[in-house]
């Protein structure tokens, strides 16, 4: 699969743009704030139906603009199929695929399958549970429609939940019953997803970073849910005096975290910044691997001005990994390792929402 043309239109400083890209690599460099993220966040939104870098979607319509609209042309299993994507200042979201318009934007899912890459993922061994529990949802969502919708559900479900734990002066046993009904029935399904997704990401991982490591260290990547999942409702009667007292629900998969050993050592406490780095590089080369072997087709890489954040033997690392797979990737530079590789793909020069295409010879 690979992204074959992507149309802007008033999209953030684009005003108009229609882009080919090359199905292996493709290069955008320039300074910064010229819009080569925008890129990327284009196509990210294509696949998710989120920006991964907004809440406020809307906040991507090109300023003074009402509307705007992503259109892209993919080549999936010898066929192509179309993508649209439309974005108005009220801040409503619609899409379409092949001309269809798709009716819940979680339909988008599984079109094109993403793995984003950005210099915050080298933070994730150290930065908190909340950016944890995101990297596994963003994979898990995309991969699992079913695990998409109970997520929402659940999180629909807590809102309500805490909202009449807060309700005070009325009777809390009553209100939370019903609610703890569902949070249990969704709760228990997004708790044994996640189970089986790590165990399957562990096992890749645990093979690459071996590699990378030079089988000096033995990566374990391991779920540390709040609650299992058979003992939520007993757990949620146990703790029901205490949320009442803070107004919030104290366990469940909103609280679940993910812990990284090496060699047995737990990495967040003990491990060095390189450590933790090289653990965060395996983690994403194995999110790769994993949504090749679950779809049996490979993912598109989008590489945030991450490759300037890696050592070199790290840069090489990465670059044999996204071989056979789309890539689109940002830079500040053309550094000599990219330069190595762009008689594989396109190069592109980003100037103030405009795309200029660079031969080699030119740079
Ligand atoms: N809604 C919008 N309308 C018009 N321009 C916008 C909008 N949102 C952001 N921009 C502009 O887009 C540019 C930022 O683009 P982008 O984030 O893609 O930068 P970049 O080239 O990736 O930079 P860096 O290397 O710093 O990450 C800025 O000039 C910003 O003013």
């Amino acid at each position: 699969m690979y992204v074959k043309e992507v149309n802007l239109y008033q999209f953030r400083n684009y005003e108009q743009l229609n882009l080919s890209l090359h199905p292996k690599l493709n290069i955008f460099y320039g300074q910064n704030a010229q819009g080569k993220t925008n890129i990327l966040e284009s196509l990210y939104l294509c696949a998710t139906g989120r920006s991964h870098r907004t809440t406020h979607e809307k906040e991507a319509i090109h300023w003074h603009k009402d509307e705007a609209h992503i259109r892209l042309f993919l080549h999936k299993q010898n066929r192509v199929e179309k993508i649209d994507f439309h974005l108005d200042k009220s801040g409503r979201k619609s899409a379409a695929h092949n001309g269809i318009p798709i009716q819940k934007l979680g339909e988008l899912l599984g079109i094109i399958n993403v793995v984003i890459f950005s210099p915050e993922d080298l933070q994730l061994i150290k930065s908190g549970p909340k950016e944890r529990r995101r990297f596994l949802d963003i994979e898990l969502c995309q991969l699992d429609r079913i695990y998409y919708y109970n997520l929402q559900q659940y999180h629909k479900v807590l809102k309500q939940r805490n909202h009449f734990l807060k309700q005070i002066n009325k009777n809390p046993k009553d209100m939370t019953d019903i609610w703890d009904e569902q949070l249990v029935h969704f709760g228990e399904k997004v708790i044994e997803a996640r189970k089986v997704f790590i165990e399957k990401l562990n096992h890749l991982a645990l093979l690459i970073h071996g590699n990378i490591t030079a089988q000096k260290e033995k990566l374990l990547v391991e779920y540390s849910p709040s609650v299992s999942s058979n003992q939520f409702r007993e757990k949620l009667k146990e703790n029901l005096v205490r949320d009442l007292q803070s107004g919030t629900t104290s366990i469940g998969p909103h609280r679940d975290d993910i812990v990284f050993k090496v060699n047995g050592m737990d990495l967040r406490t003990y491990g060095s910044q390189g450590q933790q780095r090289s653990a965060a590089l395996s983690l994403k080369l194995a999110e790769i691997d994993l949504m090749k072997q679950e779809t049996g087709e490979a993912p598109i890489l989008l590489l945030d001005d991450v490759l300037s954040e890696l050592d070199e033997n790290r840069q090489k690392d990465l670059i044999a990994h996204i071989d056979d797979i789309q890539t689109i990737l940002t830079c500040t530079g053309i550094e000599d390792l990219i330069l190595k590789q762009i008689h594989k793909g396109f190069v592109y020069y980003v100037e103030d929402g405009h795309i200029y295409p660079k031969d080699s010879k030119m740079l």
